[in-house]
């Protein structure tokens, strides 16, 4: 098992302090910035463009941002987030005409792919494509608002990404986003994941690194080792 990652989503963050936000979140304890793009057509929201992100590499963020596209057509938007300073780019399968070739664009841009499957998309999406990845990123609930329950059938989705994965033999995260909170981050890293998304979690409490700190515990006594 990789290390654990903690991605908090901004998209619970406080917009008109973005960047003192993201200093908090990450002296907090956070890992990576979980960067949330809606484009109001794939899903039913509109968020945050390449603009943001490049002003987050100017405000001087260092930490790996995790960028989730929801975004159909995803082709054209991967460069404009590769020089806007993403480190990791992920998309859903029903966003690309060819997923391979997605993938390939994205690690030719020189950042690392990730494969989206919302609750409804089988695990058989991965099939021809899993030695490609970087990341799995498995959806918990249907993207394109925060604050939403966690589905617990992810949890059985969970175990068998795990088992492809480890199958691989390969260093593919998988990464969990929906109602991850403190109180069942521990049966998600239990399932398999290695790397949570929390949005409303973290931002919603004043505490950040009382939460994060919490989540890592939770973790770590769910899979021991992992830290
Ligand atoms: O991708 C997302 C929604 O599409 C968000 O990252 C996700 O829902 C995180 O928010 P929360 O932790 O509040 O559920």
């Amino acid at each position: 098992m990789l290390p654990t990652v903690i991605a908090p989503s901004i998209l619970s963050a406080d917009f008109a302090r973005l960047g003192e936000e993201v200093d908090t979140v990450l002296a907090a304890g956070a890992d990576w910035v979980h960067f949330d793009v809606m484009d109001n057509h794939y899903v039913p929201n509109l968020t945050i463009g390449p603009l943001v992100c490049s002003a987050l590499r100017k405000h001087g963020v260092t930490a790996p941002i995790d960028v989730h596209l929801m975004v159909s057509p995803v082709d054209r938007i991967v460069g404009d987030f590769a020089e806007a300073g993403a480190t990791l780019i992920s998309f859903h399968p029903e966003a690309s005409s060819h997923v391979h070739r997605t993938i390939q664009l994205i690690r030719a841009a020189g950042c690392k792919p990730g494969l989206v499957l919302n609750p409804a998309t089988p695990v058989e999406v991965l099939d021809y494509v899993l030695d490609e990845l970087d990341l799995v990123l498995l959806m918990s609930v249907n993207p394109g608002f925060g604050g939403q329950a966690f589905i617990p059938s992810a949890l059985d989705k969970l175990r068998a990404v795990r088992k492809r994965i480890d199958a691989s033999g390969r260093d593919i995260r998988l990464e969990v986003d929906g109602g991850v909170k403190p109180d069942n981050i521990g049966a998600i890293a239990a399932a398999g994941a290695d790397t949570f998304v929390a949005g409303s979690a973290i931002f919603g409490q004043p505490d950040y690194a009382g939460v994060i700190a919490r989540m890592r515990a939770e973790v770590a006594a769910a899979q021991p080792g992992a830290c």
